[in-house]
């Protein structure tokens, strides 16, 4: 199990690091309209489960968003301190 915070010092380390098996280094090439696509698809499947599915499904779908919208910040070389401000 990890926090919000651990996974963005992992993505980041990953960005930083470039490991070939990364689906994260993969996602931050394939540029910033593949990855709100993905963010978008993801959301869309939150609604869906919300709607349809069970408490374990939403949470799943929430940890996807999640994971997308922290590809997005890293993507824009964005710090978790920049969006925390706006809380
Ligand atoms: N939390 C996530 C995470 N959430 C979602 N995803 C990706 O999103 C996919 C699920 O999205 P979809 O429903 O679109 O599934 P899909 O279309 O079958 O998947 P793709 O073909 O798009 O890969 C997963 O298969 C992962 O590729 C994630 N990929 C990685 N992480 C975490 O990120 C960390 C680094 O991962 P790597 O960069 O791959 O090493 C690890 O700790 C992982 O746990």
């Amino acid at each position: 199990m990890k926090t919000f915070d651990e996974l963005f010092a992992e993505l980041s380390e990953k960005a930083r690091t470039r490991p070939a098996d990364s689906g994260t280094v993969a996602a931050l090439d394939a540029g910033v309209h593949a990855q709100g696509k993905k963010l978008l698809e993801e959301a869309g499947e939150v609604w869906l489960a919300a709607e349809h599915e069970s408490d374990d499904a939403v949470a799943l779908e929430v940890s996807q968003l999640l994971y997308r919208a922290q590809v997005i910040l890293l993507g824009r070389g964005i710090g978790l301190d920049q969006v925390y401000k706006h809380l």
